[in-house]
């Protein structure tokens, strides 16, 4: 089975065509001002109309509130929200129910305990996305750059449905997913050659990667 990829922090026409054309599942559009991959709602709306359809697009909030939901939604027509703040169980609920759309939580993770994180939302959160705490004095939740433990996830239960994410690149993915046996994976900053700029050739690399991964993955998808 082909590793679900999601780029994500796209800006540019020229960034969103590439990920789709060569392989992105799922595209993702930050709305957090602090971000330097912050985008304007109107102006993501207008790239995620030239690949609807061909890859699921991922509207990034954090702590939104509806006001600025109402708006993103309404812009962007996601096919998912990626909740990446402190957001509760209860949050998720009401989003849900008020979108209508897939809810998928993001959860920091540095230490084992941070898994018991997790079950509070179980049956809530479509899926999981697991991210890296933030290093101390970052503004960002996400976007950081930075890897955590990827050995903590043995502990998981493997009907965790989650993507992998968390300072991945072309050199460590492949490491990443023989570790966890992930079968969908995030980047942002692996794919930019400065904050907030995609860089195609480190997007081919990136693909390249998990396409040699998934050559010597294991046919059931365990892990190795
Ligand atoms: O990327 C950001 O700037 C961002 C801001 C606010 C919330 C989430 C954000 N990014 C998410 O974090 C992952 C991991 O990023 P990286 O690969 O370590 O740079 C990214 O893919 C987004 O889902």
């Amino acid at each position: 089975m082909k590793t679900e990829v999601k780029i994500c922090g796209l800006k540019t026409t020229e960034a969103v065509e590439h990920a789709v054309a060569h392989g992105a599942s799922h595209t993702g559009f930050i709305f957090f001002p602090k971000s330097p991959r912050n985008i304007e709602p109107d102006d993501a709306g207008r790239l995620a109309e030239r690949i609807r359809g061909r890859a699921k697009i991922v509207a990034v909030t954090v702590d939104a509130d509806n006001d600025d939901l109402d708006e993103i939604v309404s812009a962007l027509r996601p096919d998912i929200l990626q909740l990446h703040g402190a957001e509760d169980p209860e949050r998720v609920l009401t989003v849900k129910a008020i979108y209508g759309l897939p809810v998928m939580k993001a959860l920091s993770i540095r230490e084992a305990a941070d898994l018991d994180r997790i079950d509070p939302y179980l049956g809530i959160a479509d899926r999981f996305l697991f991210d890296a705490r933030p290093p101390a004095g970052s503004e960002l939740p996400g976007g950081n750059g930075v890897a955590f433990d990827w050995r903590l996830l043995d502990a998981l239960d493997g009907s965790v449905d989650y993507m992998l994410s968390g300072g991945l690149n072309a050199e460590n993915i492949g490491e990443a997913l023989a570790l966890t046996g992930a079968r969908a994976v995030d980047i942002s900053s692996g794919v930019e050659s400065a904050p907030g700029v995609k860089d195609l050739k480190l997007m081919d690399a990136f693909f390249d990667s998990v396409r040699r991964a998934e050559a010597v993955r294991p046919r059931s998808g365990s892990k190795t």
